[in-house]
């Protein structure tokens, strides 16, 4: 029946045919990360690694020997997957710890915890994310993207900072994605308690994602520190929960989708290949350097959300 509904529409729809011809070209040149780097004595945390692409960038990541943290809000999942990559992978040093990015005090607990048993961190994944929630706010009162796509990683990974620094050179990469494009920060309502549509919210969080991650890097400079921004591609994963209409296109287009396991590929280019350190602060997809919009270019606009930021969530404007 799929198949049907879509060959009906390539057949009698020829922009449908061009549009979706070209896409699946671009889907199919997909990036694969080569890196044969090993991780033997490396210490990984990985956000939202029980299902989807952190998932597979953590099997990844503990199949090259690293100490693996998966960092998720629900142990119990957690635990599940934790198992399943020690099966797989034959690596004992995965492990599973509480992070709920909807919640500072969950977010500084871990930090306390993961810093109490940690002599170093050699690569953050900040890849948690939610999408198209209808309106709702964090324990601490912020939009639900933006609380747990942006602020959220944001306090994490200010946090690891000196861990990470004193682990040095070591790599942070934020999963961010193409709809940042739709992305604006809109300063006065941030939370959006003035308008809200659901999927601009993500869109606004992702854009987010890439100005922290600019910024980042220009703070970062001669730290040994770098970071990247990365779209993984357009992914079979369970993103799309809240929203009807797209798992319908997921499903409807689902042989044009990446696996999770190919949408981990550009997340570990960033966290792997060597020679990178010099495209701090790039954004990456398909494993290469991609463009990406004039706002998220913006350094002012970057600044500012930096120190917004900052304020809410309480931490000091450098
Ligand atoms: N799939 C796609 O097509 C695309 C995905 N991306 C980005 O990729 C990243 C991974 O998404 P994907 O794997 O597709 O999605 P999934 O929904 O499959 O995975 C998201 C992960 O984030 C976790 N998470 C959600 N909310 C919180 C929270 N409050 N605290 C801690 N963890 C949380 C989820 O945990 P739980 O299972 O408990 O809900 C889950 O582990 C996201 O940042 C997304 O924006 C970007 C572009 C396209
Ligand atoms: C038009 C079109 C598609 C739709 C793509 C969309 C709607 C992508 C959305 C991506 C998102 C939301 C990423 C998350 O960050 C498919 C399904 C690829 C199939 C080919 C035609």
């Amino acid at each position: 029946m799929r198949v049907g509904v879509f060959f009906f529409l390539v057949y009698f729809v020829p922009e449908i045919d061009e549009l979706s011809f070209s896409v699946c070209r671009k889907m199919l040149s997909s990036g694969v990360c080569t890196s044969t780097v090993q991780l033997p004595g490396k210490v990984v945390v990985v956000t939202g690694a029980n299902t989807g692409i952190g998932k597979e960038t953590a099997k990844d990541l503990a199949q090259r020997g690293a100490r693996v943290y998966l960092a998720c809000r629900d142990v119990e999942k957690g635990e599940l997957v934790a198992k399943e990559i020690q099966t797989t992978t034959g690596n004992q040093q995965v492990l599973v710890r509480k992070l709920d990015l909807s919640d500072t005090k969950s977010i500084r607990a871990f930090a306390k915890g993961f810093l109490a048993e940690e002599n170093h961190l050699h690569v953050l994944i900040n890849n948690a994310g939610v999408m198209m929630c209808p309106y709702s706010k964090t324990a601490d009162g912020f939009e639900m993207h933006m609380g747990v796509n942006h602020l959220g990683h944001f306090l994490l990974t200010h946090l690891l900072l000196e861990k990470l620094k004193e682990s040095a050179p070591s790599r942070i990469v934020n999963v961010s994605s193409l709809a940042h494009h739709l992305g604006r920060i809109h300063f006065h309502n941030l939370q959006g308690e003035k308008f809200y549509n659901a999927a601009l919210a993500y869109c606004h969080s992702k854009l987010a994602n890439i100005l922290f991650t600019q910024e980042l890097a220009r703070r970062l400079k001669g730290s040994g520190v770098t970071t990247y921004s990365v779209h993984p591609g357009t992914v079979q994963s369970e993103l799309v929960r809240h929203s009807s209409f797209m798992r319908w296109m997921w499903w409807l287009f689902s042989f044009f989708i990446k696996t999770p396991q190919q949408g981990a590929q550009t997340s570990l280019h960033c966290a792997l290949t060597e020679g990178l350190e010099i495209l701090s602060g790039n954004h990456f997809s398909d494993c290469h350097v991609a463009w990406v919009s004039a706002q998220a270019r913006n350094e002012t606009i970057a600044r500012r959300l930096w120190d917004v930021s900052c304020d809410l969530l309480g931490l000091p404007i450098d």
